[in-house]
């Protein structure tokens, strides 16, 4: 893997006007390294990660600047979930100006972007010396995380106002997703594997915000500010240069991401609803025409953004594999105060246009095998999982793949016809409905009453209490944990990355 390269600020010190972080003026691309999106990517194993926390002053210049009413309080955004995130790095869901909250639910969440990978901190004693300052000030800010986050987002917009554009309107539970990510990334510095993956996919998604290599050095003052300010208890020179540092590789992985995947693909992608189909009240099938070709693997699920709610964007899977009319559709279901569920779910019509940022995830299908595949997806869950049966027929392999899909009711199935014709199409498929009513157990429960599994790879899709108690199950049952894949969800990665 690349060795991210790292520009130390000058003089390790916060603050001036040039800031203490500046990115190379030239980005690398590293072209032939990175992996496109039609390249392939390996599904990660599941693994908890562990979570960060958040939080910002004025130290630059010795002022403080009181946060500004709107982004510490402005309130009610979203609080929707769309698809889980898939995404690694907990919480490092989304760094940047926005939001992808990630969970399936469509997800109106999730870092998105999700199957989650291991991460976790290394123990203290391989620690680098960086990550034990950095980690000793994170655990000086966490309990007052809220503090930390509207500092933050305040001394962003006071000295910059002209990010603020970049943000939604209503902050929200938006609002602590970048410094989050930042936060998260710093703690997990050492685990370069995952952390570069991840910050790579972050560096890229981030574009389609109009993220540019000049606001790295912003944002990067405003988190030193903030963690100076609210860990001023423990805050020393040393401390200041190792977050330095670790910002800067943070941002340099990011920028370089960025720089190589703009002479490939769109920042974003404009696509027209071509047709919308109610499955139950609250669930729609969605199909859109993207406005240039859209490569991406089954599996794998994009943020989107609709008309009515601008730069809010949520995360949601693709429902069919790649296909030869380029179309793609989406599976939604429309979640209280989720608002962009909602939208999609209630107001879009064919004939509206909405924004897709790029395809992310990995947890795909690993042709490189024939193991069988044992696949749970749970409520709209489920979409993913029909993508990667489609991508198995069209290799035309004869694998084994079980499916399991799990809904609270009957009608809740909303897609159990489309199942039924692939297993009829497909003597290698089997699927079976796992209804809680009347099997009186929830999926993973299902589960275990099958098998043996010990062949199998793993793929969870679904709430992330599925996920977890999935994955519990599994393991139980006797499948490793690297055989076992999911996009973790927002809460699998805050509780645990
Ligand atoms: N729309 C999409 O593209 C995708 C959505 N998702 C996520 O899937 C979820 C779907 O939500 P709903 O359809 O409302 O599903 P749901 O909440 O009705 O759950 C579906 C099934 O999952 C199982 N389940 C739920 N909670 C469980 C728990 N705590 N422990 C064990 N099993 C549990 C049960 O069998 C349940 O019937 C959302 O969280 C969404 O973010 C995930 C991937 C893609």
């Amino acid at each position: 893997m690349d060795a991210p390269t790292t520009t130390s600020a000058d003089n390790g010190t916060s603050g001036g006007g040039g800031g203490w972080f500046t990115p190379r003026n030239k980005p690398t691309t590293n072209q032939g390294s990175e992996p496109g999106p039609d390249e392939g990517h390996r599904p990660d194993a599941t693994g908890p990660a562990g979570r960060p926390t958040n939080g910002p002053e004025a130290r630059s210049g010795g002022t403080a600047v009181p946060p500004p009413s709107t982004a510490g309080s402005a309130s009610t955004g979203p609080a929707e979930q769309e698809r889980p995130s898939p995404h690694a790095i907990s919480t490092l869901t989304s760094m940047a100006p926005p939001a992808e909250p990630r969970v399936p639910d469509q997800r109106e969440a999730p870092t998105p972007s999700p199957s989650t990978p291991p991460v976790s901190a290394p123990p203290a004693e391989e620690a680098s010396p960086d990550a034990l300052l950095v980690r000793r000030a994170m655990s000086e800010v966490t309990p007052v995380a809220d503090k930390v986050t509207s500092y933050f987002y305040a001394l962003l917009f006071v000295r910059h106002p002209d990010l603020r554009p970049m943000f939604p309107p209503a902050m929200d539970t938006q609002r602590d997703r970048l410094l989050r990510a930042l936060l998260t990334a710093a703690e997990h510095i050492d685990n370069t594997d995952v952390l570069v993956d991840y910050l790579r996919n972050l560096g890229r998604g981030h574009r389609k915000y109009g993220t540019r290599p000049e606001h790295y050095p912003a944002v990067g003052e405003c988190l030193i500010a903030a963690l100076s300010k609210y860990a001023a208890g423990v805050w020393n020179e040393d401390m200041e240069a190792a977050w330095v540092r670790t910002y800067t590789t943070i941002s340099q992985i990011m920028i370089d991401a960025a720089a190589a995947d703009e002479l490939r693909a769109p920042a974003w992608w404009y696509a027209e609803i071509v047709t919308h189909e109610l499955r139950t009240p609250d669930v729609a099938v969605i199909t859109v025409r993207p406005d240039q070709p859209y490569p991406f693997l089954a599996g794998q699920y994009t943020s989107l953004e609709t008309p009515w709610w601008p730069r809010i964007w949520r995360h949601y899977s693709f429902a069919s594999a790649p296909r030869s009319d380029g179309l793609l559709s989406f599976h939604v279901k429309a979640v209280p105060a989720g608002w962009v569920s909602n939208a999609l779910v209630h107001r879009a019509r064919p004939g509206d246009i909405i924004r897709l940022g790029p395809p992310v995830g990995s947890m795909t299908v690993d042709h490189t095998t024939d193991s069988g595949l044992l696949c749970l997806g749970g409520g709209t869950g489920i979409a993913p999982i029909k993508a990667m049966v489609e991508d198995v027929a069209e290799h035309g392999e004869r694998r084994p793949v079980e499916v399991f899909y799990g809904a609270r009711t009957d009608q809740d199935l909303y897609d159990i016809d489309t199942m039924l014709r692939l297993q009829q199409s497909h003597p290698w498929l089997s699927v079976r409905a796992i209804i809680d009513q009347l099997a009186h157990q929830q999926l993973p429960d299902a589960v275990r009453a099958y098998g043996p599994w010990n062949e199998y790879d793993a793929y969870l899709s679904g709430p992330p209490g599925m996920i977890r108690s999935g994955v519990d199950a599994l393991r139980e049952i006797g499948i490793p944990s690297e055989r076992i894949r999911h996009d973790s969800v927002t809460e699998l990665i805050a509780n645990g990355l």
